[in-house]
């Protein structure tokens, strides 16, 4: 991992030198696989007074040399809350190794974010979930990790958190409690479901017996991000809420020859983004309370 604490520390202070506000909120705005943008440009540019750092700019950052699509840091107002905002992700199917896809969560903690809060697009595992449902993630499953693919393997800093983290309470109680609360009072708690999410590598889709098997173990959402993000913010101690976006149903029977085809998940995407953005802004407006 060549991202020492000093080295971060940079990525950082380059940010501080050039935006006023200190965000105590950091927002991961997922595009799984080129797919729908969950926080869409709209939701960066609907942050006030907004200043936008594209990735390549801040030193140290991976470059994302693959997907071409350019991701920027960007730092803004949300109803008055000041939001530091990860446009675009980087993903181990990419070709980052798990550190580097999670480094600018260290960044964002070394900014002076206290909550993270991320987002991501993935398929829907749980039978009852429907496309564009939203899955706040309750747990996962570290499936990746169970191979000893982890953003945390190598030596440990302690400046940023202690070499054997625990992960038992990762996704925070009292701001699921509130996903709960906003969901009820936007009157869409039918949509709004609780679950596990496990992470895989990818780029592939899974096959039904892979399917299957994490059906068996509890899974309700699968996708390729957000778990290595979130272990990484539990190592530094930042509090974490995640929610999913159920871009397609997984197919478990071999009888189903349905395929999530991509326009039918950008169209999701489309489809949910206000909803989603709203969704956003009230859970941020309950925590600046
Ligand atoms: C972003 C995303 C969407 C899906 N759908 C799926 O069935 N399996 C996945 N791994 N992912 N990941």
């Amino acid at each position: 991992n060549t991202y020492t604490f000093e080295a971060l520390q940079e990525s950082a202070q380059y940010l501080l030198d050039r935006v006023k506000m200190r965000p105590k909120i950091g927002i991961i705005c997922g595009s799984g696989m080129e797919q729908n943008e969950l926080c869409p440009g709209s939701l960066a540019d609907s942050l006030g007074n907004k200043q936008c750092f594209p990735y390549e700019e801040i030193p140290h950052f991976p470059v994302s040399t693959v997907t071409g699509h350019q991701g920027q840091m960007v730092f803004g107002y949300l109803q008055g809350v000041p939001i530091m905002c990860m446009q675009g992700r980087f993903h181990y199917y990419e070709g980052y190794p798990l550190w580097k896809c999670a480094m600018p969560v260290r960044v964002m903690k070394l900014v002076g974010v206290t909550h993270l809060i991320a987002t991501n697009a993935a398929g829907g595992l749980n039978p009852t979930y429907k496309v564009g449902d939203i899955m706040m993630v309750k747990d996962h499953v570290n499936m990746m990790g169970f191979a000893g693919n982890n953003p945390l393997q190598g030596p440990n800093d302690d400046r940023f958190g202690p070499r054997f983290p625990p992960m038992n309470k990762a996704y925070n109680a009292s701001l699921l409690e509130i996903g709960q609360q906003v969901a009820d009072e936007m009157g869409i708690s039918d949509i709004v479901h609780k679950g596990v999410y496990t992470c895989l590598g990818g780029p592939n889709f899974e096959t039904v017996a892979e399917l299957k098997m994490l059906r068996m173990i509890g899974v309700d959402a699968v996708g390729m991000s957000t778990v290595h993000e979130v272990i990484t913010a539990r190592h530094c101690d930042l509090t974490v809420f995640a929610f999913s976006l159920i871009t397609n149903q997984c197919i478990t029977d071999y009888e189903n020859h349905e395929e999530a085809n991509h326009e039918e998940v950008m169209d999701v995407g489309k489809s949910r983004q206000s909803l989603l953005q709203e969704y956003v802004l009230r859970i941020v407006m309950r925590l600046r309370d």
